[in-house]
């Protein structure tokens, strides 16, 4: 690949075509920075790679530049899914079935963009979804995220399998973070998370149900055949390799435990976390109204309608066209939130109008941090919470409290 060495008359060339771009505060050195990182070497990049940053309009802009900075089987590991990838494109592609019925004559010239979960505010409903292994993605990994997420008051959900603790995600953050848990089938294991979780702060552990081990990712399996580096981060296979460095796991006896999300888990194990979590229990990967109902039944705070972004299974189900039957059978009795495909502030907004109290998002915003670190995540943001104000000014719902299924079809 060609590379690039910004002269004086270059750089003027960079900022000009940064000055161009509708999102501030992405500074020139970030961007030196980030893609001369891609290339190991001090102010090179390459000029593909900055043809791309040249060119961010929205989120999905930051995805080739994040596949031009990223080792190969890293980028598999981000971008891919199960079998065919064919969940991981349908999630994105059938919010373009949902159209928008807009108001007009709505003084809308304050747009805010606020809202509660569980009484608590958010400035916004847009949040960062969990990802393990993050600095496979940027050397500041999920501490990187978690400054974004402090920065643009939004709130953060850290994977089990994070590279970086609960304690110094919350520190970074400002705030606390809710704390995603896988099981393992070791139950003190699980204990013993839940327990260090709550300690640090966190207000909310996120079971998730969805990713069973043993999934089927051959785009990320034939990108190992060829990018053969050795990995201790995202892409290692067995339990005790991907499990090794990971700092919530630390200082945990793993001996007994062969599984990060078992094969047997069932209801039972449900009600008896439930019995161990003090704080909001909520559930991750439901996708059916009779799950939903089982999940409120079994004294769940809150639901997530999610495929887990196509990654674990193909069902060519995607979440958006979950929620409804969700939030009908749920009944109002929990919040609902839901993520998958999420790339578009009309996305948010569509999501919302179904019934969604939150919407997260997951791969954009790791697009963003392989790119540019905590500032790319914070544009991210900043893209996504614009363009929800644009669609809200425009369909005429000043709140959010204003957006409701009349504002939404199914064509
Ligand atoms: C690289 C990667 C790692 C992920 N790791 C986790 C995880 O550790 N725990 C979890 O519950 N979900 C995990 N997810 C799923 C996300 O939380 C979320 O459900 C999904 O990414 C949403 O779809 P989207 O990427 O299309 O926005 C991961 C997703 C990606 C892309
Ligand atoms: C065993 C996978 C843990 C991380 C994860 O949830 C994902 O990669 O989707």
């Amino acid at each position: 690949m060609k590379t690039f060495r910004p002269e004086r008359t270059q750089r003027r060339r960079i900022l000009r075509a940064f000055a161009a771009l509708p999102i501030a505060g992405l500074p020139l050195t970030t961007l030196l920075g980030a893609l001369a990182r891609a290339h190991a070497e001090p102010a090179a990049v390459s000029d593909a790679a900055l043809t791309a940053a040249a060119q961010i309009l929205n989120v999905m802009d930051f995805e080739p530049l994040a596949k031009a900075t990223l080792p190969p089987a890293h980028f598999a590991y981000l971008a891919t899914g199960a079998d065919d990838d064919q969940t991981v494109r349908l999630n994105h592609e059938a919010f373009s079935h949902y159209q928008i019925r807009s108001r007009r004559l709505i003084d809308v010239s304050h747009a805010d963009l606020s809202t509660q979960v569980f009484g608590q505010p958010w400035t916004c409903p847009i949040y960062l979804s969990a990802v393990g292994s993050m600095r496979a993605f940027h050397p500041d990994g999920e501490l990187a995220v978690a400054r974004a997420a402090g920065a643009k008051s939004a709130l953060m959900m850290l994977s089990t399998v994070a590279t970086t603790s609960i304690e110094d995600a919350i520190a970074a953050r400002g705030t606390p973070v809710w704390q995603q848990l896988y099981t393992t089938d070791d139950w003190s294991i699980t204990q013993a998370i839940v327990r260090r979780a709550e300690r640090a702060g966190s207000s909310a552990i996120v079971l998730t149900v969805d990713n069973l081990t043993g999934r089927n990712n051959e785009t990320l399996e034939r990108a190992k055949r060829v990018d053969t580096r050795d990995c201790a981060q995202c892409h290692v296979s067995d339990f005790a390799g991907y499990t090794r460095r990971k700092p919530m796991l630390a200082g945990l006896d793993l001996s007994h435990a062969t599984e990060l999300s078992p094969l047997n888990m069932s209801w039972d194990f449900f009600a008896r976390l439930r019995g161990v979590v003090s704080g909001k229990l909520i559930i991750k990967g439901i996708v059916t109204a009779e799950d939903a109902a089982l999940a409120v039944r079994h004294g769940a705070d809150g639901i997530v309608v999610s495929n887990h972004g196509g990654r674990d299974e193909e069902t060519l189900r995607p979440s958006i066209d979950c929620l409804p039957e969700v939030v009908a059978a749920v009944k109002r009795r929990v919040p609902v939130f839901v993520d998958g495909g999420i790339r578009r502030g009309t996305d948010v907004f569509k999501a919302l109008a179904l019934g969604a109290t939150g919407v997260g998002i997951g791969r954009p915003y790791v697009w963003g941090l392989a790119a540019f670190g905590q500032s790319g995540v914070e544009a991210v943001i900043d893209l996504l919470t614009r363009e929800l104000r644009q669609i809200m000014r425009q369909a005429g719902t000043p709140t959010i409290a204003a957006i409701t299924p009349e504002h939404v079809i199914h064509g």
